[in-house]
Order: structure tokens, then C-alpha cells, then sequence
């Protein structure tokens, strides 16, 4: 695996050195300014301002209304960017000249004076802490201030918190479904959602737990590791190894220099008397290739093993093709390319009587012996896939012979649970015969469209990955693309507000309002309780009761064993008032937090719904302006 110090060990240490004090304390997205909002928010300042409301006061919560992915938790992400935004919110002469066109005509001047004054320093903004667990109604973001300026935050911060936040859950998922051991990388630049979503997924990703990108540019700017291996491109821009234009190598302790492709074709005419498969049936240009890119990072030795792969899906050894193009010995053999496996069929779920799995003729004979079985597949597996593995090892091999060791490979297309088992065979067969314990251990990196159902799957066949690559559908988000939150006035000078509305999920919480989370016997969090702000707090070992916030019949008392505040001020006199964790800290955060929860909550398949509750004081109060606030109607 290549990360950027390139240097020894490259899948252990990726982080570069020189940006230990990241420059993400000094980065601040140019996009992200007072403009990046809607137009509607401009519009309304002005006819605030034109009706007299500069001191009006009010207070906005930012929430969301279900979890994302079916699931039943959120990480709350992105707030470092809000106080960021806050911190530099100041509309530039350029900014003012640019409203002077767009607004209406008719516009007073003196409300462009008062805009080119306005910042954020008479706001106060209350937050979750950035990585914790979240859930429905619990506002994340509570923003108190001037009504003016508070509602003109609203569009960016949504658009700050919004993806941030799916983001960081997606990645927390994928990391569940992963286990702690596997390593995840983000690969998602290329399909992401324009340049800063791409950047933005890469950040996030990392705090859901990922544990480094491809994205050359966050790793710069956020100090997150970056890593890589190589692509398609690469083999195939080699045809034969007459191409290679350095074949030498110094040892790496006695700088004595040898020809590697020699080393590497010595060890392969051994290899394929070993593994059983021809060397005729390899390609000299993926061998050309893998020897270059050796030579260019001995230390870091990484290769795709799959590049003609795809051709042999289509193309099974010609020795066994009889005139039909079928498998002359009838047995529907597949060549490790496509979905199918020994053990498994091709997944779809179907009668696959017709399309039998790929058991050869030798597999079925030795069903019974698991090494035996892999290793007559790879005599019998398509000849280009073979010649990725047995080209691979022989580099390995004279790597090793110069004092070098290789890390691993990477496997883009294919039955990724067989085709990991069979390297991982060929490894254990190689360290074996060869006397190298660390052979054994090369990483095997598994890439191509990899979603949260793939690893699931993965993880029930049984598979030898370390790693898994995952772009698409991490950074798109696939299974939900957007989280609903929204931003909405629960309070005007004092005086609560409460948004109705026939869906019931859509009716807001009024007032100025607390959130505790309250811990049961098992140390798990059991319930999150809100409250109106001049209520004083639950207590350890004291009976609270908590009410569902529309259903009268649901209520339950709750003896809470911890209670823990979850608002702080995070931006107050002009300022940002806390120490801002580092991305690692947030990082570590999420984990820690999730640790919280009990797993029913977090599994995949019908997770339990966390509890969200209100106190009695504040489920009275909603009713209470419920009712005043629904006039009662006339039938005639
Ligand atoms: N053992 C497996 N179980 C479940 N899903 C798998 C398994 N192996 C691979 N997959 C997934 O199946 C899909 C296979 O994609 P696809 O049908 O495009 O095959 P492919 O190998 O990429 O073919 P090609 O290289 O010809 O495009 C990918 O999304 C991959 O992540
Ligand atoms: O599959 P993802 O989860 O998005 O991961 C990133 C993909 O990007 C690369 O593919 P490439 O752009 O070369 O195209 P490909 O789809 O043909 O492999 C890489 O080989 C992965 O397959
Ligand atoms: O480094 C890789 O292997 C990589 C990077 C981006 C996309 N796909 C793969
Ligand atoms: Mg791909």
C-alpha cells in the first residue's frame, strides 16, 4: 500500500509527518461565506429590517426528524465548520455590490450599510459535542441571537451540518458492519458529488472511523492519512518486459545490485512447478509492470492482481474451450472473475441448475480438503488471474532476495470472498514452502463497488480480506442521499413558537429548551429528555418522568445512574468559547460514543428506536400552545 511519506511499512504509517500541527486549524473553505445561502434569506432580512425587527430576538433549533440508512442512530458532524463560518461571517464590499444587483430594486441603502456591519458576535450558539451519537428532535444545534442575523445562518449551517453528518454515519456504519480489524479507505474522490463533497467525504469519513483516503488534498489539509495502491492503467501500459527500462536493484542492507526481473522470472518458473500453472499462460506485460512498480517502491510493494482478470472471464484456458466456447469438460467452471464461488453459487438467490457454481472437475474430488480445493482452482481459474498471483509472489520473492517486503495486493472485480480465500491460500502455501512466516500475512486490499451489504455478505461467507477500498457508495451515500435537517424558530422575544402541521413528526418543539442524556443500570444511554431551559436538571438516583412528546399513554419513569448535559456553548461574545477537539478527537469520539449504545439500537436488520423524551413541564407546555395555536373549526 502507498501512502504519502513513502516510506517502509506504507499501510502502518500514513499520516505525514511535517502536518502533525494540521493545517486544518488554519483552513477555512472559501466557499463556505455569508453568500452560500438562499436568496429568501436576504429578501427576509431586508423586510425584517424594513419592519422593525433589528432587535427582535429569537432562537432556532437545527434537527433532524428520522435517522438515516434505516438506521437508528446519527453522528453529529460538521460543527467545526459552523464556528468557522460564524467566525468569519462579514458580508465584503464585493458582496454588497453583487446584492445591490441581485435584490429587488427599491431596496434602502441603509439597509446595505447595515449589512456590510453585520457579524455574528451577538449570537449564541449551543451544540452537541462534534462525534456524539444523535437522534430524532434532539435539536444538535440550538442558535439564540438577533433575529436577522440568526435566520441568516440558517441555509449554511443546514448545508454544513447536513452531509457532514450523513456522511460520519455512513462511515460509523460501515466501520460496524467492518469490525475494529479491517482497515477502510476512502476511494470516493473520483465519483463524489463535485470537489468539496469529495473533500467533505473524505473529512467525514474519517471521523466515522475510516482510517485514511486516497484523496491527496484532504490528507493535506486535514492531516488525515493518505494511502493508495495503483491502477488498471498501470499493468496495462506494460506489454512485455523488454518495456522495462531499470531492472536493478541495490539490496537494501548490502546495496550489492541485481537484475529483479531475472530474480523475479527465476522464482517464477519455480512458483508455477509449486502452484501448478504454466508460466506460458502468464502475461509478460503484468509482469513487466509489477517489477517496475517494485523497483519504484521497493518498501511499499502493492499490486492489482486482477488486471486480466476480465479478459479470462470470457476466455478460460484454451486447452479446456471446446468449439462452442463452452468448458470441454461441461463442468460450468468460472474463472474467478464473476460473482460465482465454489461454495456459494452466484448469489442471486435463484435455481442455479443451470448455471452450476464453478466447481471443477479436481474441486469436487477434493471438496473436503479446503487447501487442496483452492489450489486445483488456481491451476484451473482463468490463465490471467493465475498469471496476477504467480507474477505477484515472484516479485515478492526477489524483493525479498534484495532485503525487501512486499505489502500486498489489491483485488478490484470479482468474487471477493473466494478470490481473497484463494490468495490467502497461495500465501500460506508460499510462506510454507519458501520458510517466510510474513509471506502468510501479505495484505489483501478488496475494492469495486462495496457497499455496507457487500461486507455483510462478505462477513458470512467467510473471506481473507484486510482491507477494503470503498468509494461510491460512501461518498454518494447510496442508500440515503440526504439528512432531513432543518432549522426552525421555536422562539421570538421570549415568546415560544410552535410550527403545526398534519404529520405529526413534522410539529416542532417549542421554547428555549435543555437536553440531558439519562444512563441506565447497565451504563448504556437509556433516554434523551428535553426540557424547557428554566427547569432544573434531572438528578442521579431521582425518579424523572419522562413522556413521549405526542403520545400521552407513553411515559415511563427513568432513575437515571448518570445524567449528562448535552449542550455547551460553543460560540458566544463574538468568539468560539471551547478548545476545539482535533480530528482525531472527534474521531475517537464517535467510537466512544457509539460505545454508549446499547447494540440493539445499532444493528443492521430492525434496530430498536432509542428513546426521545420531554419532561411533563415541557410535554404540558406543548400541548398547552398546541391547542392555542389550532383554532377549533365549525361544521355546517
Ligand atoms: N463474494 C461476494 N459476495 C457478495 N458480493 C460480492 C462478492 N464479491 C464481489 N461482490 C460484489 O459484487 C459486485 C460485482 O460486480 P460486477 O457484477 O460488476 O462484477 P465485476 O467483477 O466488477 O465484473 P467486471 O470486472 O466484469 O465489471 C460488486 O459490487 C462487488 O462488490
Ligand atoms: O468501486 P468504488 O467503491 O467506487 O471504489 C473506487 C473504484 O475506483 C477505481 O475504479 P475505476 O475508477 O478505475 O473504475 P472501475 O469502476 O472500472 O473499476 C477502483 O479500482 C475502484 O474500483
Ligand atoms: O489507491 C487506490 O487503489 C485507489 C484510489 C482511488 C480509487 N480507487 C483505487
Ligand atoms: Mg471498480
Amino acid at each position: 500500500m502507498m501512502s504519502s511519506n513513502n516510506s517502509v511499512d506504507l499501510l502502518e504509517d500514513g499520516a505525514f509527518a511535517a502536518s502533525k500541527n494540521s493545517w486544518n486549524r488554519y483552513y477555512s473553505n472559501s466557499v463556505v461565506q455569508p453568500l452560500l445561502t438562499d436568496l429568501y434569506q436576504i429578501t427576509m432580512a431586508y423586510a425584517y429590517w424594513k419592519s422593525g425587527k433589528i432587535d427582535d430576538h429569537a432562537v432556532f433549533d437545527l434537527f433532524f426528524r428520522t435517522n438515516p440508512f434505516h438506521g437508528e442512530f446519527t453522528i453529529f458532524a460538521g460543527l467545526e465548520e459552523c464556528l468557522k463560518f460564524m467566525e468569519n461571517f462579514h458580508y465584503s464590499e464585493t458582496d454588497i455590490e453583487y446584492l445591490k444587483h441581485a435584490l429587488p430594486q427599491g431596496i434602502e441603502e441603509e439597509f446595505f450599510e447595515y449589512l456590510s456591519q453585520l457579524t455574528a458576535k451577538d449570537v449564541t450558539l449551543y451544540a452537541l459535542k462534534e462525534g456524539s451519537v444523535a437522534f430524532p428532535r434532539v435539536p444538535l444545534i440550538k442558535v439564540a441571537g438577533p433575529l436577522i442575523i440568526v435566520q441568516l445562518l440558517e441555509t449554511t449551517l443546514l448545508t454544513l451540518v447536513n452531509y457532514a453528518s450523513l456522511m460520519a454515519t455512513n462511515a460509523a456504519r460501515y466501520r460496524m458492519v467492518a469490525g475494529r480489524h479491517i482497515n477502510l479507505l476512502e476511494f470516493g474522490l473520483r465519483r463524489a458529488q463535485g470537489p468539496d463533497g469529495g473533500l467533505s467525504a473524505s473529512k467525514y469519513a474519517y471521523i466515522g472511523g475510516f482510517d485514511g483516503t486516497s484523496n491527496v488534498l484532504a490528507g493535506k489539509l486535514f492531516n488525515i492519512p493518505v494511502k493508495g495502491t495503483h491502477a488498471h492503467a498501470y499493468i496495462t501500459s506494460f506489454t512485455g518486459t523488454q518495456e522495462l527500462k531499470t531492472r536493478v536493484l541495490a539490496h537494501k542492507e548490502t546495496g550489492d545490485k541485481r537484475d529483479l526481473l531475472e530474480l523475479a522470472i527465476e522464482h517464477r518458473v519455480q512458483l508455477s512447478k509449486i502452484l501448478d500453472i504454466s508460466t506460458e499462460e502468464s502475461s509478460e506485460g503484468e509482469l513487466a509492470a509489477m517489477v517496475s512498480f517494485a523497483i519504484a517502491f521497493p518498501d511499499g510493494f502493492m499490486a492489482l492482481v486482477d488486471t486480466y482478470d476480465v479478459k479470462s472471464a470470457t476466455d478460460p484456458p484454451e486447452a479446456e474451450i471446446d468449439t462452442d466456447g463452452q468448458n470441454a469438460n461441461g463442468d460450468g467452471l468460472s474463472n474467478g472473475n464473476g460473482m460465482m464461488s465454489p461454495e456459494n453459487g452466484d448469489g442471486d438467490g435463484e435455481d442455479d441448475t443451470m448455471t452450476p457454481p464453478p466447481m471443477c472437475a479436481n474441486c469436487e474430488a477434493n471438496a473436503r480438503n479446503a487447501r487442496g480445493c483452492v489450489i486445483r482452482h488456481l491451476k484451473s481459474v482463468g490463465k490471467c488471474f493465475r498469471s496476477g498471483l504467480l507474477n505477484f509472489c515472484a516479485v515478492v520473492l526477489a524483493l525479498n532476495d534484495q532485503g525487501f517486503r512486499a505489502v500486498g495486493i489489491r483485488i478490484d472485480s470479482g468474487d471477493l470472498a473466494y478470490l481473497s480465500c484463494l490468495a490467502r491460500e497461495t500465501f500460506e502455501r508460499i510462506s510454507e514452502q519458501f520458510k517466510l512466516p510474513w509471506f502468510s500475512k501479505l495484505t489483501i486490499v478488496a475494492s469495486n463497488d462495496i457497499n455496507e451489504e457487500t461486507i455483510l455478505s462478505l462477513n458470512e461467507q467467510g473471506h481473507k480480506i484486510d482491507c477494503f477500498g470503498i468509494g461510491t457508495h460512501l461518498v454518494t451515500c447510496q442508500r440515503q442521499p440526504a439528512l432531513g435537517c432543518v432549522y426552525k424558530m421555536v422562539e421570538i422575544n421570549a415568546q415560544p413558537r410552535i410550527k403545526l402541521s398534519q404529520d405529526v413528526v413534522k410539529v416542532t418543539m417549542p421554547g428555549n429548551k435543555n437536553v440531558f442524556r439519562l444512563y441506565g443500570a447497565d451504563g448504556h444511554a437509556l433516554i434523551d429528555l428535553l426540557q424547557r431551559v428554566d427547569e432544573s436538571p434531572p438528578e442521579v438516583g431521582q425518579k424523572v418522568l419522562c413522556r413521549h412528546p405526542f403520545q400521552e399513554s407513553k411515559r415511563a419513569y427513568v432513575i437515571p445512574t448518570h445524567v449528562e448535559p448535552l449542550y455547551d456553548v460553543y460560540w458566544a461574545d463574538g468568539r468560539v468559547t471551547q478548545a476545539m477537539p482535533s480530528l482525531e478527537e472527534v474521531r475517537d469520539r464517535v467510537q466512544n460514543s457509539l460505545r454508549t449504545l446499547r447494540q440493539d439500537h445499532k444493528r443492521t436488520l430492525n434496530p430498536t428506536p432509542y428513546k426521545v423524551a420531554v419532561s411533563d413541564n415541557l410535554y404540558n407546555f406543548i400541548h398547552d400552545l398546541w391547542l392555542q395555536n389550532a383554532p377549533i373549526g365549525e361544521l355546517s
